[in-house]
């Protein structure tokens, strides 16, 4: 079992990583009087019974939610919190978040708020939230006006990832866990930046030696970033690399149009290039990072957008300082850092 340390000072936790581990729950769930497992329809379906099994008898409660972006939202938190007090959890009882970024942000939301804090255990299913949303305790909804615009950051007690999930990820699924995984690349590795291009269609066919490498180093990247800057004040910002225009793509599209990793991979294109158009990074960098983002086949066209609705949903970005819009752009191979920009935005639109 590979085992990583996040070694924050007030909440510490391990990630544990093995291909079945969605069958060994148990040992993670020690001293809770109850447990609760919040998951989606599609997840429920293809692993409910799995981690179930895996509970050796242990009673449990469930709440199963629509699947998808539309249940990251304050009337599903209000209808959780409800189903919560209804089955009697209590501060010694434990959540369960089994499924993909949604179900982890907003399982993590409800465990953070509900009789002030109990404990959670992020289960992630998906490629984005096994290198990405199950570390680090962002946890939050969307409002219809932004994205994450609620929220708190709220350790889990462990994250446990079972690769072998992956296999019945849609393709669509998978591109947009590759989204963030080329984000880990050009914020922080530019050796792991090469080392996604040069193993590209391996990860696009979850090929398992390259899977568990890919997991194990994001989770590597973020654990290190989180550890230095668990609240975002600094470092961590850069982590939303892309995001800036991403989230405004998502929230102007009322969150139908595009997956978060697609959103992502269309930000980190535009961003690069408006970085590119100021001079702050060479054409040939540009290029590879373009390249690597086309190679994922997602549509990078974002003319339908009005410019001004676009800069209107940017100037709310949780990064931004006074009357500036906050980007992370690349400047060199490896390293990003942040720019507080407002007419440089129409390089971008
Ligand atoms: N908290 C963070 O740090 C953080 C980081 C990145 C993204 N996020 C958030 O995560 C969300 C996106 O997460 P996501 O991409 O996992 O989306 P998701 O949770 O909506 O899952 C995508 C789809 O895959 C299905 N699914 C999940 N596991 C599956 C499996 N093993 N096999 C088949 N289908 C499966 C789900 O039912 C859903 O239909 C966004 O809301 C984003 O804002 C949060
Ligand atoms: O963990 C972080 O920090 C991130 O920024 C990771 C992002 O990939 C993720 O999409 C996150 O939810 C964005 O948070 P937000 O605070 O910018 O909404
Ligand atoms: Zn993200």
């Amino acid at each position: 079992m590979e085992k990583l340390q996040i070694a924050l000072e007030n909440n510490p936790y391990e990630i544990h990583m093995e291909k079945g581990l969605i069958r060994g729950l148990d040992p993670y769930l020690e001293k809770a009087d109850q447990t609760l497992i919040i998951t989606d329809e599609n997840v429920d379906r293809l692993y409910g019974d799995s981690l179930e099994a895996g509970m050796k008898g242990r009673e449990s409660q469930k709440i199963i939610l629509p699947p998808g972006e539309s249940s990251k939202n304050l009337s599903m938190v209000e209808k959780i919190l409800s189903k919560m007090l209804d089955l009697g959890l209590t501060r010694n009882s434990r959540i369960i978040a089994l499924g993909g970024g949604v179900v982890g942000d907003i399982a993590g939301f409800c465990a953070s708020i509900y009789m002030r804090g109990i404990p959670y255990v992020q289960v992630p299913t998906t490629l984005l939230a096994q290198v990405d949303s199950s570390v680090g305790g962002k946890t939050g909804v969307n409002l219809p006006q932004g994205k994450n615009t609620v929220g708190s950051f709220y350790q889990p007690r462990w994250v446990v990832i079972d690769p072998k999930v992956l296999s019945t990820l849609s393709k669509r699924e998978r591109i947009t866990g590759i989204g963030e995984v080329i984000k880990y690349g050009v914020i922080y590795d530019y050796d792991f930046l090469t080392y996604i291009r040069e193993n590209f269609e391996a990860l696009m066919n979850l090929e398992e030696t390259v899977i568990l490498a890919v997991v194990k180093r994001c989770c590597e990247i973020k654990g290190e970033i989180v550890v230095e800057d668990e609240k975002e004040k600094g470092l961590r910002k850069i982590l939303n690399f892309g995001h800036t225009l991403g989230h405004a793509l998502e929230a102007l599209s009322n969150y139908e149009k595009y997956t978060h990793g697609e959103a992502v991979l269309i930000g980190m294109y535009h961003e690069a290039f408006m970085a590119k158009k100021m001079g702050l990074l060479d054409a040939a960098y540009f290029e590879e990072v373009a390249g690597l983002i086309k190679k994922t086949g997602v549509s990078l066209d974002i003319e339908g957008f009005p410019r001004e609705d676009l800069v209107q949903r940017m100037m709310r970005d949780k990064k931004n300082k006074g009357d500036k819009i906050s980007f992370i752009v690349p400047r060199e191979r490896g390293k990003v850092e942040e720019k507080l920009l407002l007419e440089e935005v129409y390089y971008i639109l």
